[in-house]
């Protein structure tokens, strides 16, 4: 679906992306994770046309620069770690602007356009929320809203930057469980990042765990997600317990030194 081969980004001057290998087949869900400044937006943003590359990026068999924005819309929908919010917009109309790249140059939304709009909002639990303006809103029922959009436009890779870091627990489980449920039902592939790492494990088919803008290891959950990876490129102390879905990342303290002895009493 998606095969990145030598793909490099540079932002001023500065090698952010470096020779980065990346393939992620049709119906698969990779996660990339990665300490702070790793490079895992900035190779989001590339694929998604917002950088310049080096290498080669083919999605399916065209590659990336050979798409034009609408073609790039309907082949592949993103959320983006921090979207902009516009002003006097409400949350029908901003996700009704998922379907843009589904409906005809100077032609208006369909009633089948309004039709998938009001699904995903009733999936993602934000009906009741259809006409209020987006700055109104929670940051965990915007990020919601983002997700709408994304979904509304149908498009078979969804690209997402920490998609549940503004969620509570619950909503995140069950955005997570919807997206995972379209996967199944409709073949979606899934790229994302995501700092939870036992979340992450419990999800994906495949983490990539990303440091200085390169892979450094990739593969099932179960192998990326130990102590020693964890300790070597987060600096991390962690316990790593097993799950019913993947390893369960548990930070630990560092044993804390007993307490000084009590000063000599005075006679
Ligand atoms: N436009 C830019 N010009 C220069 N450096 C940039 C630019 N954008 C990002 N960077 C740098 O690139 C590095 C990678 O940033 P990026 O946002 O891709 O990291 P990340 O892995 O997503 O991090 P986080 O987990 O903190 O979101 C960071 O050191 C960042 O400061």
């Amino acid at each position: 679906m998606l095969r990145l081969r030598g793909f490099g980004v540079v932002l001023d001057k500065a090698t952010i992306v470096d020779d980065v290998d990346l393939g992620v087949a049709a119906g698969e869900w990779v996660t990339i994770i990665g300490p702070n400044g790793a490079g895992k937006s900035t190779l989001l943003r590339a694929v998604l046309g917002e950088y310049a590359y080096a290498g080669e990026a083919v999605l399916g068999e065209t590659p990336l620069t050979e798409l034009n924005r609408r073609e790039r819309a309907r082949r592949m929908a993103a959320v983006a770690q921090y979207p902009v919010v516009p002003a006097g917009m409400t949350v029908l109309d901003y996700v009704l602007l998922g379907r843009t790249p589904h409906i005809p140059t100077l032609g208006r939304e369909s009633g089948a356009d309004l039709a998938v709009v009001r699904d995903v909002l009733t999936r993602l639990d934000l009906d009741r929320f259809a006409g209020r303006e987006l700055p109104t809103l929670s940051g965990g029922e915007r990020q919601r809203v983002f997700l709408a959009r994304a979904l509304a436009q149908q498009a078979p890779l969804l690209l997402l930057d920490e998609p549940t870091s503004a969620l509570d627990i619950g909503h995140q489980q069950e955005v997570l469980e919807l997206i995972d449920a379209l996967r199944r039902e409709a073949g979606l592939t899934v790229l994302a990042t995501m700092h939870d790492l036992s979340v992450a494990g419990e999800y994906a088919d495949r983490l990539v765990l990303m440091d200085g803008g390169r892979i450094v290891a990739d593969g099932r959950p179960e192998l990326v997600l130990t102590e020693d990876l964890l300790a070597k490129h987060y600096r991390a102390r962690v316990r790593i317990i097993p799950g019913d879905h993947g390893p369960l990342v548990v930070p630990t303290r560092a044993a804390t030194p007993p307490p000084p002895p009590p000063p000599p009493a005075r006679s």
